[in-house]
């Protein structure tokens, strides 16, 4: 993949965790894989500037609003906080803010409570509102909900309370009501929750409060928000919280240099494991809101703050067998079954090897006792063979040849980490995987129908795929587990009504690899059908070049022509063209057609574009009356590019009130042909 390619597919990527972790509480990979696919990122984006995107989760707050609540926009924003993992990154963080600051920096060190973010708002010192953090400019209100924390203080009490005021905080579910609550669920015989996190961040959006009562959460304060407040530092806003009723825990600490900081993060590191509450880290922040003020924000994050993050919890245990897992596009992942061991007060069986090399390089075998590692992840690693106390009689791991679930040889292509199933037509997971990314949110968003009534119905052999969903009657999903007249009627509905669900976003659903979202808009706008899509490319002229044609084979020239499409490189294009020439997807194609599903953009996606841009490059800086995201639709609604930064390929700089002196002097200096908004307008009229 290209380094384009690469962005937008990590930033696809990261939006759908973001959503499982933050709207779902339901996270799908650990936070160390997150984390590190997204230091991935940064470190593509700062390398290639000119891919530059104000909503990349790299820049962005990770939450969204949800549907359920009524959405309140924030006063002052919620940010979230900037990582660092050593004392050098800690010391690097120093010398960026004594640059900016002037005169002796304090900082307060506090212990980085591993909950939900919440906002609590008070008048005339009544709780009056709480806000999840949600995108950081707006959020839930869960007002309800909190107010049956019992750690919330309804009314506060002392002096100097200011009459407006908000206050920012952690909703935690402590250790001993998490336990307690997975002990009822493991005799009820249900799903164990997870961690803390997770259990608090879902318990905060229950829509019944009487519910929420039930749950052992906890509230701790750490922040105070508004304007006219009586303090002048952060340690202050702390002992102040504590004395109008709040509970604001007593381990922070006021300190003079990064090396104190050192030594409060060694010191938690060990006693931490004492709390009642989970805890991830440590949050430093400068003390002085004066110098916070100077330092200001990043779009995400506060510059007069830092997380430090724990290092991972290790353990040791058996290696008692290694089995195979089968993902929805085929890949497999070797799954390590250990001898249960308790790390950070959860019980692990399980961890994630990888991939072959992985093995290999751990050279790991069945009856070696190995370390294993868990840093809130869900599924831990394992980091380590414990040799010394290797088995005589061990031998060493031969990977799978076959797939476990349908007995098909595996292959690995050439620069692939994993080996995969090909047997993309009949292997169960692979089968029931394509229907359940089918029906998702960002593809077809199919209501009344949910992962277990897809397996439900791929089980008892009713579909085989996603174009057997347009076949199906209530009559005939009434049998199946847990259906009646009224959920079988509205998964039939739901089914049916996906087939006005745009052409884009049922290319995406299609299950190509590598047509992540953005991907499939491109190419729904760039071909506007299917039919040309299937079809391309279009026929060359006549002409006594055809000789050359000819040695080209029609696949060649299909990704010869998909990659001169901006920001389709050659994986995506390979990947596409292998799809589309495979009689199995045509035929599937062929049915959603029939089905009547939408193969193309409808007249109104396709009117007010036109081609008056074409081949022309535009930047958008400073303020405007019209939205950013509406000025870059029109732009590429005519065919138009946007970029982010000016350089000599830039055609025109759309400028508007407040442009950074830094733009218009490259500007100036590269003759750009600068236009206002309104000459823009007139343009595209
Ligand atoms: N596994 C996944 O799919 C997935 C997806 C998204 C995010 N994540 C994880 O979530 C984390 C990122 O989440 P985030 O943006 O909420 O950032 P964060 O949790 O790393 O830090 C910011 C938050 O810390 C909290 N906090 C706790 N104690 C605090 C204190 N004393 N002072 C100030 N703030 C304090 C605040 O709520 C603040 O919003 C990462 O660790 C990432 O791995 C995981
Ligand atoms: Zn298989």
């Amino acid at each position: 993949m290209s380094p384009k390619e690469q962005i937008q597919s990590l930033r696809d990527e990261l939006r759908e965790h973001n959503f499982n972790y933050y709207v779902n509480d339901n996270p799908t990979i650990s936070d160390f894989e997150f984390d590190k696919k997204l230091e991935q990122l940064k470190t593509l984006e700062a390398a290639h500037p000119e891919f530059y995107d104000a909503t990349s989760p790299s820049v962005r707050v990770g939450g969204e609003v949800t549907k359920n609540f009524h959405t309140v926009k924030h006063i002052n924003r919620m940010y979230s906080l900037d990582n660092s993992y050593s004392i050098d990154d800690l010391r690097d963080w120093e010398t960026r803010i004594k640059k900016i600051v002037d005169g002796d920096i304090q900082y307060t060190c506090e212990l980085k409570y591993d909950g939900a973010s919440i906002s609590l708002h008070y008048e005339n010192g009544k709780f009056i509102q709480a806000v999840t953090r949600g995108d950081g400019n707006q959020g839930d209100e869960v007002t309800a909900n909190v107010r049956t924390i019992k750690s919330v203080p309804l009314q506060l009490k002392g002096d100097d309370i200011p009459k407006k005021f908000e206050i920012r905080g952690e909703i935690v579910l402590p250790w001993e009501g998490f336990h307690k609550m997975n002990e009822e669920r493991e005799a009820q015989g249900l799903d164990l929750y997870r961690n803390p996190r997770n259990t608090a961040s879902g318990s905060l959006k229950l829509q019944d409060s009487a519910e929420v009562a039930k749950r052992p959460l906890d509230c701790l304060l750490y922040s105070l928000a508004g304007s006219n407040l009586p303090v002048k530092t952060q340690f202050d806003s702390l002992e102040y919280a504590r004395k109008w009723g709040f509970k604001a825990p007593k381990e922070s600490k006021l300190v003079d240099s990064i090396e104190e900081v050192f030594e409060f993060i060694n010191h938690w590191d060990v006693a931490r494991k004492e709390l009642p509450y989970e805890t991830d880290g440590v949050v430093i922040k400068v003390n002085s809101l004066d110098q916070q003020d100077e330092l200001g924000f990043t779009a995400k994050a506060p510059k007069w703050a830092m997380a430090y993050k724990f290092a991972a919890e290790q353990v040791s245990t058996k290696l008692e067998e290694i089995t195979y897992q089968v993902g929805r596009t085929g890949s497999i992942t070797p799954v390590a079954n250990l001898e249960a061991v308790e790390i950070s007060g959860t019980t692990v069986r399980r961890a994630s090897l990888h991939n072959a090399d992985q093995i290999e390089k751990l050279d790991i075998r069945v009856g070696d006792e190995v370390y294993v590692e868990k840093g809130g992840e869900i599924i831990p690693k394992i980091v380590a063979v414990d040799l010394s106390k290797r088995p005589e009689n061990s031998v060493p791991t031969v990977y799978a040849t076959h797939c476990p679930e349908c007995h098909t040889e595996l292959v690995r292509s050439e620069g692939d980490a994993k080996h995969y199933c090909p047997n993309e037509m009949a292997c169960p997971p692979q089968v029931k995987g394509r229907i359940q990314h089918f029906i998702s949110r960002k593809a077809m968003d199919i209501d009344g129908i949910g992962s277990e009534t897809v397996d439900q119905l791929v089980e008892a052999g009713m579909i085989h795929n996603y174009a057997d969903l347009y076949d199906l009657t209530v009559e005939q999903v009434l049998p199946l587990d847990r259906m009646a007249q009224k959920s079988a009627e509205n998964m039939i509905n739901g089914i049916a009504a996906s087939k006005q669900v745009p052409f884009e976003r049922l290319l995406f659903g299609l299950g190509i690899r590598y047509v992540g979202e953005t991907v499939a808009k491109k190419l729904a706008k760039q071909y506007k059908n299917i039919d040309a899509l299937l079809k391309m490319p279009a026929e060359p002229e006549k002409n006594g070049l055809d000789l050359f044609a000819d040695v080209t084979s029609a696949a060649d020239k299909k990704i010869e022509e998909l990659t001169a499409v901006p920001e389709i490189g050659e994986s995506i294009a390979r990947s596409l063209v292998e799809f589309i020439q495979d009689d199995y997807h045509i035929a599937l194609i062929d049915r959603l057609k029939t089905a009547g599903l939408q193969l193309a953009l409808s007249e109104e996606q396709l009117e007010g574009q036109t081609e008056k841009l074409t081949g022309k490059s535009f930047v958008i800086s400073g303020v405007f009356e019209m939205s950013r995201n509406d000025l870059k639709k029109l732009v590429e609604d005519n065919g138009g590019k946007n970029s982010s930064s000016i350089s000599s390929k830039t055609d025109y700089l759309i400028r508007g009130d407040k442009m950074g002196p830094s733009k218009l002097e490259k500007a100036e200096k590269l003759e750009i042909t600068m236009i206002s908004e309104q000459e823009f307008l007139d343009m595209v009229k």
